[in-house]
This record gives C-alpha cells, structure tokens and sequence, in this order.
C-alpha cells in the first residue's frame, strides 16, 4: 500500500503577487468585484494544480484567502462586529473593512485588530466575540471553494481553522457588557452545532476528509481543555459522519496533550516534526494503541530550506515501523504559507546557493518525493540529487567563515557587561552632556516620504548615480537635523532616510546574507515581506551607518543619537539558518553589530539606540522553553552594545507592547535608556514598572504614532504625569513619541514634536 502525501495549505499571494496587485487595484476603484474574483478563481486553480503536478495526493481547498483565513473564519460563521454589520456596505467590501478599515462615502470604519499568527511574522484578524454573537453560516467559502476544485476535476480536503483556535485567538468585542472577564471560550457550546452544519455540507458536497486546524494545541493554554477538545471533536463527528477529520497541530509539540488529543475521535493526527522532531517517540507511544493515522509534518513550512530526504525517511520510516504503512502521511510541517511561492523566479541567486532552498512549490514536490520513497516506488534520482544538494550544502558550511566562530568561541564573560553599573554610568554621560531634565528625543525615523522612496528606487534602478543619491540623503539628513534643532529637541537622530526596512537594511551590508527577487511572504493582508537569509557566519566588512551619524552629528553642537537594530530582531526578521542554532547565529550578529556600536562611539556620537522590537514576538510557544530564549537573546543585546566605554549613553527601543511579561529580562538589558510603547497601554505597562521597579532611565512613549492625528500638550502632559507617579524614583524621564516616525507625514510630526517639547519644558517647571 502507498504512503500518502499531504499539504497543509499553500502561500495564497500568488507567484507574482496577482492577488495583491488585484486587491490593491479593487480598493483604488480600479478594478470591478468581478475582475478581482476573477484573478482570486485563477489563483485557486493555479495552486491545486501546482501541488497536483508536484506530486501531492492531499491537496487542500479553502485556505485561499483575499486578506487572511483567519478573517474568512469570522466572516463565514458570522463573527462580524456591529459596526461591520451595519454599515452599507457590498459583502465583499464588508469583508475588506474588517480587515483594514473603511473610509469611504461617509462610513467611516477602524479595522480590527492584528495579531501575530502564533510564532510567525504572518498577522491574522482578531476575531471580536461577545455573549450576543450569533453563529450562523453567512457564508460558504469552504463548500464553494471545494466544488469550485471538483469542478476542474481535483478532489480537495478542505481546511478549517479549528473551533477551539478560533474562540482562543479572539477577543471581547466592544458590545461585551463585561470585557475584562469575558471567555471566548466560554461560547463554545454556540459555536459547534453551526461548525458541524459546515461540516455536513462539506460532506453533502462530497468531501471525504477534512483538515482541522488546532495549533492552540502546542501551547500551554490547552493543558486543561482535554473536556473541551473530546465533547467538540464527539459533535463534529456526529454531524458529519462520512467526513475523515484530520486534526493539525503545529508550530511545537503536543507534550502532555498527545493523551488526550490520541483519544479524539478523528481518523488522523497530523504532529510537526520540523519544529519538534522530538516529540516522534511520545506521539507514537500515545497513537500506537489506537486506530489514528498519523500524518508525520516532515517538510517544514517555516523554513526556505531544503529538505534532508534521508533525514526524513529514516523518521519516517520509524512511524511505519510503528504503525504500519497504511497509518501514516507524509506531510508539510504547516501549511506552506510562510514560504515563497517558487524558486523558479530567482534569477539573480547564485546556482549554488539556488541549490540550497526550496520554496512551496519545491516542497510540494518534497513532500511526494519522499511518500513515494517510502511506497517503494523508484526514486532514486531524487535521493541522489538530494543527497549531492545537502552534502555541498554540508561542506559550505563547513569552510563558512572560521574567523567569525573562532571570535565568538573566544568571548569572554566580561564582554556581556558595561565596564560600571549604571549609577557610574550616568555620572560619565553627564559629565559629556549636561542634559536638560525630562530630555526630549525621537525614536530614530523621520517621515519616509515618496521624494525619499523615489531617490531609492531611482538609485537601485541606476537611474540616479550613488553620489547623487548620497548627496541627497545628505541634505535629508541636514533638514532634519535643522528641524529637531528648531523646535529645540535634546538628543537629535538623523532620521534614516537611508534606510528600506530597519533590518533588510543591514542584512544587505553584512557578511552571510542572501536577497531574493521575488520571494515574498505574506505578513498581512496585501503587505508581503521579503525576508533576508542568512546562509553562513555573519559577519560585518565595513562600518553601515558610521557616515550617516558622524555627517549628522558634523552638523550640530546638539547630542546625537546614532541608530541600529539589535541581533534578536535582524534575526526573528530574517529566514534563519537551520544549520546551526539561533543563539548561534544571534551572537554572531552581536558581534557584528558589537563593531558598529564602538565605531559609532569612537567617531563621537554619544548615544546609540540598539532597537529590539521583536525580542518579544519571538517568545516560545511554550513557557517552559521562554527562560532558554530570553537569555540568548539579552545577552546577544548586551554582546552588541557592552564594548563601549562609560560616557557612551546605549538607547533601547520596544514596541508592539505587551512586554511586561518579560520585564525581568528588560531589566537585564541594561541599557541606559528604554523607550517604550506605552500610550495604547497606560495602565497596564504602569503596573509593571510599579511591580519591578526600574533604576535606568525610561521614556514612555508619550504618543501614538500609528495614527495621523495630533496629540494634545494635554494629553502628553497626563500620561506623563501619570509615569511620574508610578515612578517617583525617577526624576530623569526621557520624553519621547512611541515609536519611530517613518509612516507619518511632516505635517502631524511637526505639530506633534512641538507639542511634545512643549510637555517637556511644563515638566521642567513641574517637577523641580
Ligand atoms: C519598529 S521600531 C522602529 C525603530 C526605528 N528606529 C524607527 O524609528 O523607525
Ligand atoms: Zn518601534
């Protein structure tokens, strides 16, 4: 009997991005509903045909999505805020405004919230549920995408997000009388009975199987919801019959809950064993008494990486031994989303280096190469060119560069630390700066405006020569320098106009790096992102941001502040290596970056900031696994920023919130100032400093910069003074916005800066 081969879900963007270039143009008016469709129908059709030409027998339906499948799940069980539900508008433009607001013919409509799809850098929709939600089909995307393959001839399993996922990753909407304890959860018991009318008419369709989706289930908060995950699992059953429910988990591993996910009454259990090849031995232990097949996720769906087919057989082959041939899948890890569409549009990549990946569709053909390998079938071929790839892939990696090891194996202790604590830190710094209290200072990037994006791409296209460009970023830089000056802000920036994204930009200066062409992932909506790899060591050839600062700083009396982005984050932003191990690669970044900061030091600007925006985001699944992270990553921050002397003021940054979980480790940074997002979340991130206390100095983000508008002196002046009482140890508080300033335009930051330094000069006279 032949092993069976699975995908869990394909990249829904398109290999050109069709679907962004359509949607975008739908939402500029100038394409029809219908024209949009129409690309959306050829895109569902190119991908079933993909995976069936590479080989895939499991193809899936219904994970094709206009902006994210998460916002799908909202719209077809009818989870629509009041807002949404009641505004005049078309069901497809009702759909698009859940996602990213409406503004438009006088409805005037927020978006809802985002979140980070589990470990990933993809954002879904925040489902807004309430006691008065009503369940109910308002639509059939799932049964019309299925009969929409079956048409063209393929059999497709369709893909649900999975009930109790849903209710965990949603939120109290706004008409939930009491949103501080209200339990997503808690509904449940409403929710099934309309999932398994979905379920029926999927069969009623002629579905056989069905892909559900539980990846709540590598997390802790599913330790105790064994009740919960038997009676919904029994229901759906039981209303849909003839339907074979494939259970997926994925992202981590199962731990204790294989127990009880072993006992559900599903025909299949599908386990990643890319991200956590060590659970194998547990989960077939718990499936081996049963009548469950196991659908082994083999071929990552995280990852850029090719595929070690022995490797994968040799797991593989253990399941077999174990179950027996007709009770195992060979699958995809996830769904193959969070990788490019294709390598076969990567011109610029070096054969070599091309050799190294595969992208979706690449691992399709992975995932049925390595089902048939096991069938028995004839392969060889495959093996042989896999096996050629992955050695030469072995011995690059070997002769990668041994200087850069070397350096990190000779790390002493004492490099993680500042020379003096704090206290003598700050002595040395006043000493160079006799800073005004309540100093004012940005988070590093000025407005990015389309003169600014224009001169880049012009520069990239050749069209405007490197000295022109250089010239202009120069006279960017001046005005810049000329406007903080103006309005009289303390500690200046030089604004970064230099700069595409905060990490690709140093990814393209540094040793170990590869770009692509065309390998975008979607990270939400229409925006995709094109992360870079890291292939080798990394290591930095020459200063990056050095003759920026230094022209900056040549330009005013004023102290400047020099800017980089830390190790954590250029990594969680990139495609990691999988050869060796993130810590690895985090402090190999450290160390590079180590370099720059001293530069930027010896050439005399005397503050840098190192931003770790995502230190946060790349928390573990698990919260067993959080203490091994977090000390990587703070010491890869301390690695980066510890070589410079006393007088030197290091500056961090953290944004998307929500970091009082970690504060402990905030701590351990030691950084001499934190600037953190905190005007969306007052209360909450006083209470953290109010719990831990915080000797280093700190400025709040004193406003919004997510929005167009214009905070008040008002406003400013309450958050401010509210940090005053929930720190009154300090009296040096920086007075900062909440984050960089690169989306907004000059007009609202103008206004807003000089509100800001107005609140300063209050808090001078207030706080004597
Ligand atoms: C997402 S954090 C951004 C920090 C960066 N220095 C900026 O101002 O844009
Ligand atoms: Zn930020």
């Amino acid at each position: 009997m032949a092993i069976a081969s699975a995908a869990l879900g394909f990249p829904r963007i398109g290999a050109k991005r069709e679907v962004k270039k359509a949607s975008e143009a739908y939402w500029a008016g100038k394409i029809s509903a219908e024209e949009l469709q129409k690309v959306a129908k050829e895109q569902r059709l190119q991908r079933w045909q993909t995976l069936q030409q590479q080989g895939v027998e499991i193809i899936p339906s219904g994970d094709f999505t206009l902006y994210d499948h998460v916002l799908d799940f909202n719209y077809t069980f009818n989870i629509i805020p009041k807002r949404f539900a009641e505004a005049k508008l078309s069901a497809l433009d009702r759909y698009f405004a859940m996602g990213r607001g409406h503004q438009k013919d006088g409805v005037d409509l927020e978006a809802q919230e985002m979140q980070k799809w589990f470990d990933s850098n993809y954002h879904y929709i925040k489902s807004e549920v309430s006691s008065s939600t009503e369940f109910r089909l308002n639509d059939t995307k799932p049964v019309d995408e299925f009969l929409e393959a079956k048409e063209a001839g393929i059999q497709t399993r369709p893909v649900l997000v999975g009930p109790i996922t849903a209710l965990l990753l949603g939120k109290a909407g706004r008409d939930e009388a009491d949103r501080a304890s209200f339990e997503p959860l808690s509904l449940l018991g409403k929710l099934v009975p309309v999932y398994g009318e979905l379920l029926k008419k999927l069969q009623e369709a002629g579905a056989t199987e069905v892909q559900i989706d539980e990846p709540s289930l590598v997390m802790d908060v599913t330790a105790n919801l064994a009740k919960e995950y038997q009676s919904t699992f029994e229901a759906l059953a039981q209303a849909a019959p003839g339907l074979k429910i494939t259970l997926a988990t994925y992202f981590g591993r199962l731990d204790k809950n294989v127990e009880y996910v072993a006992k559900l009454p599903v025909s299949a259990l599908h386990v990643d064993l890319d991200r956590a090849p060590d659970q194998l031995d547990q989960v077939l232990a718990a499936v081996k008494p049963t009548q469950l097949k196991l659908s082994l996720g083999l071929v990552s769906g995280r990852n850029i990486w090719k595929n070690d087919f022995a490797a994968s057989i040799a797991i593989a082959k253990k399941a077999v031994e174990a179950l027996g041939e007709d009770r195992v899948v060979v699958a995809s890890s996830s769904s193959l989303l969070h990788t490019p569409v294709t390598l076969a549009n990567e011109s610029r990549l070096s054969a070599d280096v091309k050799d190294w990946f595969s992208f979706a569709t690449e691992k399709a053909a992975e995932v049925a190469t390595i089902a048939k390998a096991l069938s028995g079938a004839d392969v060889q071929a495959a093996l042989d060119a896999n096996k050629k790839s992955i050695d030469a892939r072995r011995a690059f990696e070997k002769d990668s560069d041994a200087s850069v090891r070397d350096r990190l194996n000779k790390v002493e202790p004492a490099m993680y630390d500042r020379k003096s604590a704090f206290p003598t830190r700050k002595a040395a710094q006043d000493k160079v700066y006799d800073l005004p209290t309540f100093p004012t200072t940005t988070i590093g990037s000025f407005p990015q405006t389309k003169e600014i994006r224009l001169a880049r791409s012009k520069n990239t296209k050749g069209e405007l020569s490197t000295e022109e460009y250089e010239k202009f970023l120069e006279n960017e830089i001046k005005s810049a320098v000329d406007f903080q000056e103006a309005i009289d802000i303390d500690i200046l920036v030089h604004g970064e106009p230099e700069r595409n994204d905060m990490s690709q930009y140093f990814g393209e200066q540094l040793q170990g790096f590869v770009f692509t062409e065309n390998a975008w992932v979607q990270s939400y909506g229409s925006r995709y992102v094109r992360p870079p790899i890291i292939v080798s060591d990394v290591s930095r050839p020459h200063p990056m941001t050095v003759r920026w600062s230094s022209y900056a700083q040549s330009l005013t009396k004023r102290p400047m502040k020099g800017m980089l982005t830390g190790p954590v984050t250029i990594l969680n932003w990139s495609f990691p290596r999988a050869d060796v191990s993130k810590e690895v690669q985090c402090k190999q970044l450290a160390l590079a970056l180590r370099d720059e900061v001293c530069d930027l030091a010896n050439a005399g600007i005397f503050a840098i900031q190192v931003d770790e925006p995502a230190i946060r985001e790349g928390l573990p699944l698990r919260q067993v696994d959080w203490d091994a992270y977090l000390t990587w990553a703070v010491d890869s921050f301390k690695l980066a920023t510890a070589g410079v002397e006393d007088k030197t003021q290091i500056h961090s940054h953290f944004c998307y919130s929500d970091f009082g979980l970690i504060f402990e480790h905030i701590k351990r940074l030691d950084a001499d100032v934190i600037s953190v997002e905190a005007s969306k979340s007052d209360l909450k991130l006083l209470e953290v400093f109010h719990k831990h206390g915080y000797e280093n100095l700190i400025g709040p983000g004193l406003y919004d910069i997510h929005s167009p508008r214009v905070p008040s002196v008002q406003e400013m002046k309450d958050r401010l003074a509210a940090f005053m009482k929930a720190l009154p140890s300090q009296k040096y508080i920086f007075v900062n916005p909440d984050c960089g300033l690169k989306t907004r335009g000059w007009a609202e930051t103008k206004a807003a800066l000089e509100n800001l330094v107005e609140v300063a000069k209050w808090a001078r006279q207030q706080y004597q």
